[in-house]
């Protein structure tokens, strides 16, 4: 655990390190802290760009898919990509021989952007500045690149609706889709009807892949056998023991519906079978106080918003404040009943509603209180942060090798940098020579002009 992040994790640290759990046993240290314990692996510590003192913190939050629940690309990301490409072959006309194609999960990375009326991908800098582009699986020329993007007075905002944002490891088989389908076009253009453009695609892909993630095509594969899908992490229920140890509230703020909600925490919290399946129970909500499904962030975080909640009946999924299905009235406020803690303690699940429900769900006075971890730039973090003030904390998996190899290549770096800064002085002392000499030459013959000048008067 990185040493930045203040004085108050140090002492939870400590805590859950000297903490035994319920039943006596001594459970193993999984943070490292000031005074020693387990060394972390460099590609998982914690870093921070503005300090955090976790004293001030008194409730945190965490978000599901890619946040606690890291999906393997290799077989999520390939469900997504052959649901998509069965979609658009079945029910929107697609030519058969799309069902021959096949995925690379590694070719895509977050952080590009699709130019969807041009059929390009492109990598930009921090300036907006195009770096690298590529036309389906081409790469652009420097003239390409400066004739599409570099020639406009006004600077493109490379934003919807002529641009989509690849800022979700969900949308990585979308982006190879669309690259896909672009060369194919180009290649085969009696293929794809008349009226199917590069944007047309595009919609197309997108319409397919939401499909995906709301028919049950990937949901259901995933709760058939989660550990196909996604990764097994032994280090989520301590991580979270130890947060309610020291006293703060936790709490569970996701897009995913109950009924998937429920089998993912089950894997990751849950106890597993011999034969490596999970028991289906409500164990994993001992972690939490609140759990809030369905949250449709990011507008959960709009302070405006009216969004009812309900609460949801953990055995059976039901939502219990409808009639029917009709919401029942709701008058903004959050019935008292609902406000205090249970008795017992248990958690509270609800489904939609919006931020102002979880601040007086949790008793939260000010927003800073509040620490919540994900995943998704603009759904997770951008509007909590710089509109309610919540901390945050980003989960970037990719980070994990590149924190590796700028560690393993340490000495190699300290040694091109030696070198870097011995030929550089010895370019810079030279120059000072030469400039040096110009000087004397220049004096030298400024002196003999003088002196011929002088001879000629
Ligand atoms: N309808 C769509 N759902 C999508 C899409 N991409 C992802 N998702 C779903 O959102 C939640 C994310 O949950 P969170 O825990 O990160 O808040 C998950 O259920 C995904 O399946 C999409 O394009 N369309
Ligand atoms: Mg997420």
């Amino acid at each position: 655990m990185d040493k930045g992040l203040g004085a108050g994790i140090g002492d939870i640290i400590s805590h859950f390190q000297n903490s035994s759990c319920s039943d006596g046993v001594q459970e193993p240290c999984i943070w490292a802290s000031p005074g020693g314990a387990r060394k972390i692996d460099i590609g998982k510590q914690i870093f921070c760009n503005r300090s955090l003192n976790m004293k001030n913190i008194v409730a945190v939050g965490f978000d599901m898919d890619y946040t606690l629940a890291q999906y393997k690309p290799e077989t999520f990301e390939s469900l997504a990509y052959d649901g998509t490409v069965r979609k658009l072959v079945y029910d929107l006309g697609y030519p058969e021989e799309l069902l021959e194609w096949s995925f690379d999960w590694k070719y895509m990375v977050r952080g590009l952007v699709l130019d969807k009326k041009r059929g390009n991908i492109l990598k930009m800098d921090r300036h907006k500045y195009v770096k690298v582009a590529y036309h389906g699986f081409r790469e652009m020329s420097k003239e390409e690149k400066v004739e599409a993007y570099g020639n406009t007075l006004i600077r493109d905002a490379f934003d919807e609706p002529d641009y989509a944002l690849i800022d979700t490891l969900f949308s990585l088989a979308e982006a190879y889709l669309f690259a896909q389908l672009v060369d194919f076009m180009d290649n085969n253009p009696g293929k794809v009807s008349k009226s199917t453009d590069y944007v047309r695609m595009y919609k197309d892909v997108r319409a397919a892949v939401d499909l995906c993630h709301r028919d049950g095509t990937l949901k259901q594969m995933v709760a058939k056998d989660p550990k196909t899908y996604i990764n097994e992490d032994r280090s989520i229920v301590p991580m979270l023991k130890m947060l309610r140890e020291s006293g703060r509230s936790t709490f569970l703020v996701t897009n995913s519906l109950w009924d998937y909600t429920t089998i993912v925490m089950n894997f990751l919290c849950g106890s597993h079978t011999l034969d490596g399946g999970i028991t289906c129970n409500s164990d994993w909500l001992l972690y939490f106080d609140v759990v809030i499904t369905g949250s449709a962030k990011p507008g959960f975080f709009h302070e405006d918003n009216r969004a009812n909640l309900f609460q949801v009946e953990p055995e059976s999924g039901m939502l219990l404040n409808t009639d029917n299905g009709t919401p029942m009235p709701q008058v903004g406020d959050i019935s008292p009943g609902l406000l205090l803690k249970e008795k017992n303690g248990t958690c509270r699940i609800f489904q939609g509603g919006s931020v102002g429900h979880l601040h007086k769900l949790l008793s939260i006075e000010s927003s800073s209180q509040v620490l919540y971890v994900g995943d998704h730039i603009y759904g997770d973090i951008l509007r909590s942060k710089k509109v309610l003030g919540w901390r945050t904390m980003l989960v970037v998996p990719e980070l994990e090798r590149e924190v590796e190899l700028l560690w393993e290549l340490r000495d190699l770096r300290k040694v091109s940098f030696r070198s870097f800064h011995h030929t550089s002085s010895m370019f810079y002392d030279n120059l000072r020579m030469l400039k040096s000499s110009i000087r004397s030459d220049s004096q030298y013959i400024a002196t003999l002009i003088g002196r011929l000048q002088y001879r000629f008067t």
